[in-house]
């Protein structure tokens, strides 16, 4: 049989993505096929960020491609390109940025700064270039989570400031602009001044995500933000306990209220386990953010142990995924990361970007 484009096509129509669940032709993932008699080579291109699955994808295909008769050598490529993608109506993207990312809880203290700070080193594990941003005024907890507390940020053109660089990623605190021992009453209002000029005024470079550590709850400040930042998607994070779910709900509300998609749920502590005996115990319930997520037809995206590790290794500036990274924890916020991309490669493009420039001349 002689190798054509179409018995390519045919063959790779068989291989599903196991991270988009679609095949790769269908999912159009499928570039430059070369066909030099029985050898062929052609690149796979993915939406989302994914080294770790980079390997298995090459092999998923190049499997689908040896059963097929008369097929030689085979020179397969995998590579992630991601596009910026359509925020809300009204709202203009920022330069530098691809796609934001607000991280939000209805509740303080369930683990959203730590969820935030590990899910953009989980993507940029995975190949991407990734910021973040800590809007929370309640408790700026970023400088300390990335070990950059006694660090400031610089202007080098008397206009930006330059995001200070940890483990690879690009990072802005309110903690670096505003005395935390400000009164909360005057950190109110200064919030959104303050998120907008670190939003605007920082020279976020060439960025595929940046995400923001939202300030917890779902008062005025919050719904100014959700409305304001051009956000391409929520993670909304919670405890199982019913009072924290309560307030999740309000947080998913308020994004839906302002037109941002909500990508999905994360659960954390979720269940403890205990380090001597190996005991499971639900010490804040069962199952409450599946049950919220089938209530409102959204992505449950994964559950995050109540674990001394998590808290020990925020706490000392070396967030899980990358104290340990191959570890079961960091797999899980891997597999996190991984949802919320490929979530956010789902959605319609950023088209603004897209139309030419009309220029009318007078002849
Ligand atoms: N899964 C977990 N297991 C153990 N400790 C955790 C876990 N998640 C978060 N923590 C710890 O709980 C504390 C609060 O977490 P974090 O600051 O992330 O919460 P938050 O929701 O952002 O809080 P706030 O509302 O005050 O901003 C931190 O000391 C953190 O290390």
């Amino acid at each position: 049989m002689s190798i054509t484009q179409e018995v390519i096509t045919d063959a790779l129509k068989s291989v599903i993505d196991p991270n988009t669940g679609k095949d790769l032709v269908s999912a159009r993932c499928i570039r430059n096929v070369v066909i030099n008699g029985s050898d062929v080579g052609f690149e796979i291109e993915l939406g989302y960020p994914a080294r770790s699955q980079h390997d298995l994808i090459r092999d998923l295909a190049c499997q689908a491609l040896a059963a097929v008769p008369g097929v030689g050598a085979l020179k397969v490529e995998v590579r992630s390109k991601v596009v910026a993608h359509a925020v809300q109506h009204g709202v203009k993207l920022l330069p530098g940025v691809k796609n934001i990312i607000a991280v939000a809880s209805g509740k303080g203290g369930v683990g959203k700064s730590t969820t935030a700070v590990n899910l953009a080193l989980a993507l940029a594990a995975e190949g991407a270039r990734v910021g973040m941003l800590d809007a929370d005024i309640y408790g700026p907890s970023q400088p300390q989570m990335l070990g950059i507390g006694d660090r400031r940020p610089e202007s080098l053109d008397g206009k930006t400031m330059e995001p200070l660089e940890a483990y690879g990623l690009q990072a802005m605190s309110i903690g670096f602009l505003v005395d935390i021992d400000t009164p909360m009453v005057w950190r109110g209002p200064m919030a959104t001044q303050a998120l907008t000029q670190m939003l605007k005024e920082t020279h976020w470079k060439d960025l595929d995500y940046l995400v923001i550590d939202m300030p917890p709850g779902t008062g005025d400040i919050q719904l100014t933000l959700s409305q304001s930042v051009p956000v391409t998607g929520a993670v909304i994070v919670t405890t199982p306990q019913d009072i924290a779910l309560l307030d999740a709900r309000k947080g998913l509300k308020m994004f839906e209220k302002v037109g941002v998609p909500i990508l999905g749920v994360v659960e954390n502590m979720s269940i403890h386990i205990c380090s001597k005996c190996g005991h499971e115990e639900h010490i804040f319930g069962q199952g409450g953010g599946e049950t919220m997520c089938s209530d409102y037809s959204i992505p449950f995206l994964g559950a995050l142990p109540l674990d001394l590790q998590i808290r020990q290794e925020a706490d000392r500036g070396a967030p899980t995924v990358v104290s340990d990274p191959d570890g079961r924890i960091a797999q899980t916020y891997k597999s996190i990361a991984r949802k919320v991309a490929v979530s956010i490669a789902e959605k319609s493009k950023d088209m603004t970007h897209k139309f030419p420039n009309i220029v009318i001349q007078n002849t």
